[in-house]
């Protein structure tokens, strides 16, 4: 794997301050992430997996601690990140070649060539027979990908995935989890996912960061064999090395559970 480093988080913390008080949501995060990596997190309700990535998406600034993408420190939406939520936000109104370009227009990156680099994109993401519909006209799984197109027609560095699957029936999340996997990586494109769906995370990650709560903070990072990943998300879960993945979240998930009762 290539060591170019993409992410970088220093100690990372946030607290939260409104009319009720202070809240303290994540403290000591540290992480680095890799060019070509596939990250998620999971982690009980609360832990703080939306205030992280919110945070490296510059929506949310760090109460103290240090967040670089790319070497630099980020402390608004920078053009370096996309981001993609299990809600599409396609507007109804624009057809999908109008919804993707939309991307480009918004991060100044609209010019001659732009039509045929989406045209390009939504073959490899097999919608080329939706860039003039609307899109009320597609599935929900069609729609997802036509997010994923908005999201990486702009070559960010770094994609913040926020449960872009959750909302899908088990067949057609499955089918995207391979489309994204395959897409990123001939594109050596690096991810986060923020994912409750702990098979998902086995499945298509090379790394995922287990955060503990209140404070929300990480409580193992469990390295996935490369086998897996080479399986791809559908394979990889009937891959022998798949319930030991599986198993270990699992246990720090469990403990976690125990740590907060007892
Ligand atoms: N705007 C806010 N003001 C105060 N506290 C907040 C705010 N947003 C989140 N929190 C608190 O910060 C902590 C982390 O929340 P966050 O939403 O990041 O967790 P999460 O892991 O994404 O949760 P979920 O899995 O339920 O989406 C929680 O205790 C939450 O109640």
């Amino acid at each position: 794997m290539n060591k170019e480093k993409v992410l970088e988080l220093k100690e990372l913390s946030h607290i939260y301050v409104n009319a009720s008080g202070a809240h303290l949501a994540v403290q000591h995060i540290n992480l680095v992430v890799y060019k070509g990596e596939f990250i998620s997190l999971v982690g009980p309700s609360g832990c703080g997996k939306t205030t992280i990535l919110n945070m490296i998406a510059g929506l949310l600034a760090p109460t103290y601690g240090e967040l670089k993408v790319m070497g630099e420190t980020i402390s608004s939406p920078s053009p370096r990140l996309g981001y993609m939520q299990q809600q599409d936000y396609l507007f109804p109104w624009r057809t999908i070649m109008q919804n993707v370009m939309l991307g480009l227009e918004i991060s100044g990156k609209a010019d001659a060539k732009s039509k045929q680099k989406i045209v390009s994109l939504l073959d490899e993401l097999g919608l080329e027979q939706s860039a003039h519909k609307y899109p009320h006209q597609l599935s929900g799984g069609m729609r997802q990908r036509v997010a994923l197109a908005r999201t990486l027609i702009t070559d960010p560095d770094l994609l913040l995935l926020d449960e872009p699957f959750s909302a899908l029936d088990l067949h057609i999340k499955m089918q995207l989890e391979e489309l994204v996997q395959t897409t990123l990586g001939r594109l050596g494109k690096t991810a986060i996912l923020v994912t409750h769906d702990l098979s998902e995370a086995v499945a298509i990650s090379n790394r995922v960061v287990v955060l503990g709560r209140n404070p929300g903070h990480i409580r193992k990072i469990i390295t996935i064999p490369r086998e897996l990943k080479e399986a791809g998300p559908i394979e990889a879960r009937k891959h022998p090395l798949y319930q030991a993945c599986f198993d270990e979240i699992w246990h720090e998930l469990d403990e976690e559970m125990e740590r907060e009762e007892g």
